[in-house]
C-alpha cells in the first residue's frame, strides 16, 4: 500500500516540521520570550488566508513550549466548532469548553458571565500551571456576538486585571484584519498590535510542503514523484488559491485511488481523477443543455472532446478553438470568431462547466453521458441539414 499512515495526512495532525512557517515559529517565540518560565501576559493575532499554517503554527509553538515544561499546558477553542445559533448562548459555550479544559465541570443552571468567574477562579487555582489561551477561527466572533455575547475578546484580554496570573497570553487566530472591525471598541483597543501574519504559499513552497507530507504519509519517498507533486501544486495555485490544506486533500485522494488499483506511485491520472471527486463535478443534462446558446454549446462540446483527448486536467483556449472549428466544419456552418470563442468561455466559466484560468488552462468541470454530444449539438445538427436537404 502507498498510503502507510494516513492520519499523517489528517486535518488534525500536527506535523514534526512546518517548512517555510519558520519566521512564524521564531517571531511567535520572540513575543513569548519568558516561556516556559514566569508569564508576561500578551495578546497576539495571527493573520492569514484559509489554509496558510496558522493553527497548526500555533498548536507547534504551543507543544514545543510543552515539551520545554510539563507546567505549560495549552487552552485551544475552535470557535466554528462550538459555533451556536444562539447569540446568547455562544460565550455560555466557549467558556464551558475552557472550564472543562481546566478539569472543571460547568453548570447549565450558570450563566455565560458566571461560567468565566469560574474560569478565572479555576486558572487561580492552579498556580502551578502556566496557561497558553488560543482562539482559533475568532473570525466567528465579530458583530453582534462580541457585543451581547459576553465580550469574550474584552474578558479573556483582561484576565490579568481579574487577579490570573498564569497565563502567559491570548493567541487570536484569525482570516484577515476585519475581524476586530465588528468587535466593540473597548474590545478593540484590548487586543493590541502585536500581529504575526501569514502570508499564502508559494508554487515552490507548496511543493516542498507535498514532497515533507508525503514522506510522513507514504510508504516510500518514490510514491510520489516530484513532478506529481509539482502537478498538485500548480492546481493548488491556480484553483485553490493556495489553500495547503487543499493541496494535502488532493494528495490524500490520489493515494487512495492509487492504493485501490494497486498502483505503486501517485500518478497525475490519479491526481486528475481525485480532482474531480473533490470538485463534486457538474452534470450537464436536457433542461440545463437547453439554457445554452448555440455557441456555448458547440464550445463546450469541443472543450469535452479537448479534455477527452489530453492526458492533463486542463486543455488550452487553442485546442478548443480547433475542436470548436471541426464541429462546426461538422455541422456546415461558418467557423466562429476567436472572440466569439471567447465570450461563450466565459459565460461557461460562469455557469461553473468550465474553470478559466488563463488561456492555457482550461479545466472542464463536468461529467457528461454518453450521450453528450447529441445532447449539445443534435437540434443545431438536425437544423443543418434540414437547411441542407432543403
Ligand atoms: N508549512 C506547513 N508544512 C506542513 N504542513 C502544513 C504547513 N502549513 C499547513 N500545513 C497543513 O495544512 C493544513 C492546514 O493548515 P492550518 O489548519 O494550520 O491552516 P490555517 O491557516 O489555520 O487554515 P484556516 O484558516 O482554514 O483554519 C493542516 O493539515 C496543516 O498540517
Amino acid at each position: 500500500m502507498i498510503l502507510a499512515n494516513p492520519s499523517a495526512l489528517s486535518s488534525r495532525y500536527v506535523p514534526r516540521r512546518l517548512p517555510h512557517r519558520e519566521p512564524q515559529i521564531e517571531r511567535l517565540a520572540s513575543l513569548f520570550p519568558e516561556l516556559p518560565k514566569a508569564p508576561f501576559f500578551r495578546v497576539v493575532q495571527l493573520i492569514g488566508p484559509t489554509g496558510t499554517g496558522k493553527t497548526s503554527t500555533s498548536l507547534f509553538f504551543a507543544r514545543s513550549v510543552e515539551q520545554q515544561s510539563e507546567n505549560v499546558s495549552t487552552i485551544y477553542v475552535n470557535l466554528k466548532s462550538l459555533r451556536s445559533r444562539d447569540a446568547d448562548g455562544f460565550p455560555w459555550i466557549v467558556y464551558t469548553s475552557i472550564l472543562s479544559q481546566l478539569g472543571a465541570k460547568p453548570s447549565r443552571s450558570l450563566s455565560a458571565a458566571e461560567v468565566f468567574m469560574k474560569v478565572v477562579g479555576e486558572l487561580s487555582r492552579r498556580q502551578k500551571k502556566l496557561h497558553l489561551v488560543i482562539v482559533d477561527e475568532a473570525d466567528e466572533l465579530t458583530g453582534p456576538r462580541s457585543l451581547q455575547g459576553g465580550q469574550i475578546v474584552y474578558n479573556l484580554t483582561r484576565l490579568p486585571e481579574l487577579g490570573v496570573s498564569n497565563v502567559a497570553g491570548v493567541i487570536f487566530i484569525a482570516r484577515n484584519d476585519d475581524w476586530a472591525r465588528g468587535l466593540a471598541p473597548e474590545e478593540k483597543s484590548s487586543l493590541g498590535a502585536l500581529v504575526v501574519r501569514f502570508p499564502p504559499y508559494t508554487l515552490s513552497q507548496l511543493v516542498d510542503i507535498l514532497l515533507y507530507r508525503a514522506s510522513e504519509a507514504l510508504a516510500s519517498p518514490e510514491a510520489l514523484p516530484e513532478p506529481v507533486a509539482e502537478y498538485i501544486a500548480e492546481i493548488t495555485v491556480d484553483m485553490f488559491e493556495r489553500d495547503v490544506r487543499k493541496a494535502l486533500d488532493v494528495l490524500l485522494y490520489s493515494a487512495l485511488i492509487a492504493d485501490k488499483e494497486g498502483s505503486d506511485k501517485i500518478t497525475r491520472l490519479h491526481v486528475t481523477r481525485a480532482l474531480a471527486e473533490i470538485m463534486g463535478r457538474s452534470y450537464l443534462d436536457d433542461d440545463a443543455a437547453k439554457m445554452l446558446g448555440r455557441t456555448e454549446r458547440i464550445v463546450l462540446a469541443a472543450a469535452l472532446r479537448a479534455a477527452g483527448s489530453s492526458d492533463t486536467i486542463y486543455v488550452s483556449e487553442q485546442r478548443v478553438l480547433e475542436e470548436a472549428q471541426a464541429i462546426c466544419e461538422r455541422l456546415g456552418i461558418p467557423p466562429l470568431g476567436r472572440r466569439e470563442i471567447a465570450t461563450a468561455l466565459q459565460r461557461l466559466h460562469d455557469l461553473g462547466y468550465i474553470k478559466v484560468s488563463g488561456p492555457l488552462k482550461i479545466f472542464v468541470n463536468l461529467v457528461a453521458g454518453e450521450n453528450v454530444e447529441e445532447l449539445l449539438l443534435g437540434n443545431t445538427l438536425r437544423k443543418a441539414r434540414g437547411s441542407y436537404n432543403r
